[in-house]
């Protein structure tokens, strides 16, 4: 027999449903951008998971869409060490400096760099976190810090839809089991960020300089209702686990964004699979002069990666930077300076 406050088992597999229903509704309407469930349903839901958590408080799991903002403010951020440090990037500022790159890989780990060709990504300029989920549920996001040591925001990190609150098995890809860190950038798109400073000058408050500083400035608020009332998004890049667990179900960069995004992960888009670093040069040089324009959120250049797993091992890293990962820097964004110069002026 059930113990007598146990829910009975037809109201848990109810909310079960339901919260399968809405994270799947939020991921069709926040990822996807193609909504299925009208609001007003998906409304009436979340009132009707929210009732059955009250009268059942077992019931309310951590991937709840409940859970997305509630918790009270905290004093101060307490301290996360990332499983594996969050390095920095080497910068390339020229096609030679890319090349010259390639050739240092070369040279370490032979001529299967070349053979094995590159992950050509968008460099998105935002706060960079790392997110720790243990059997495809988020426990812990922190950010960045100083690549060591960050600082947990989890209650803020919640807030954000893009950010599923559990990974789901999909296409065929198994959902994730043990322990893993999911890094990737905290970001503002331009449309909202011009509107929360216009909104900010009318009501009197600073206006923040950048997308990037906004971004930064949302997911350190102390009160995550504060961090909710802004227009954050997140582009997840990069997988990592304890060495000691088993390995993860990809053997390139490519699958592994390929599988983010089969996860829930929004993957951020105009990635490309080079054959060469010819090929490389071409699609940033197309990012650069038309694709950034058109984009509703900031980059500052683009990342290029080494694509085998196996090959990144083996280049590892030299001081803080990794040496099978590069940053292909584009000229500052006219915006950001003018909007800079502006401020300086003032
Ligand atoms: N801002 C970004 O869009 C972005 C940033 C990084 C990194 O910072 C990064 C740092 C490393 F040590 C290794 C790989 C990386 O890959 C990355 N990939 C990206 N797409």
């Amino acid at each position: 027999a059930s113990s007598p406050t146990a829910p009975p088992a037809a109201l848990a597999a109810r909310a079960a449903t339901l919260r399968e229903q809405l994270e799947r509704a939020s991921h069709e309407y926040y990822v996807l951008d193609r909504p299925s469930l009208a609001d007003a349903e998906y409304d009436r839901l979340f009132r009707e998971l929210q009732t059955l958590e009250a009268e059942h408080p077992s019931l309310r799991t951590p991937d709840s869409p409940t859970q997305r903002v509630g918790a009270e403010p905290q004093s101060a951020l307490p301290k996360h060490q990332h499983l594996v440090p969050m390095l920095s990037l080497g910068n390339a500022f020229s096609d030679e400096e890319l090349t010259a790159w390639e050739e240092r890989a070369v040279r370490l780990a032979g001529e299967d760099v070349r053979r094995a060709g590159y992950t050509a990504e968008l460099k998105i300029d935002g706060a960079a976190v790392s997110l720790t989920y243990e059997d495809g549920v988020l426990v812990t996001g922190a950010t960045r810090g100083n690549g060591t040591i960050g600082e947990v925001v989890t209650p803020n990190l919640r807030t954000i839809r893009d950010i599923p609150l559990r990974l789901h098995a999909t296409n065929g890809v198994p959902a994730p089991t043990g322990v893993l860190e999911i890094r990737g950038e905290v970001y503002m798109p331009f449309s909202r960020f011009e509107q929360m400073n216009e909104a900010r000058v009318q009501a009197g408050e600073p206006v923040f300089a950048n997308p990037r500083n906004a971004a930064a400035g949302a997911l350190r608020q102390l009160d995550p209702r504060i961090t909710a009332s802004r227009p954050l998004r997140f582009f997840g890049y990069s997988v990592v686990r304890p060495a000691h667990l088993a390995p993860l179900p990809f053997r390139t960069q490519w699958e592994l964004l390929e599988t983010l995004a089969a996860w829930g992960i929004p993957v951020a888009p105009s990635r490309k699979r080079c054959d060469t670093l010819d090929e490389v040069h071409a699609w940033a040089s197309e990012i650069e002069r038309n694709v950034r324009a058109q984009l509703d959120f900031a980059i500052d250049g683009a990342v290029v990666k080494v694509d085998p797993l196996r090959l990144q091992a083996e280049l590892g890293d030299v001081g803080r930077e990794p040496r099978w990962a590069v940053a292909r820097k584009f000229a500052p964004d006219i915006a950001e300076t003018t909007l800079t110069a502006i401020e300086v002026n003032i």
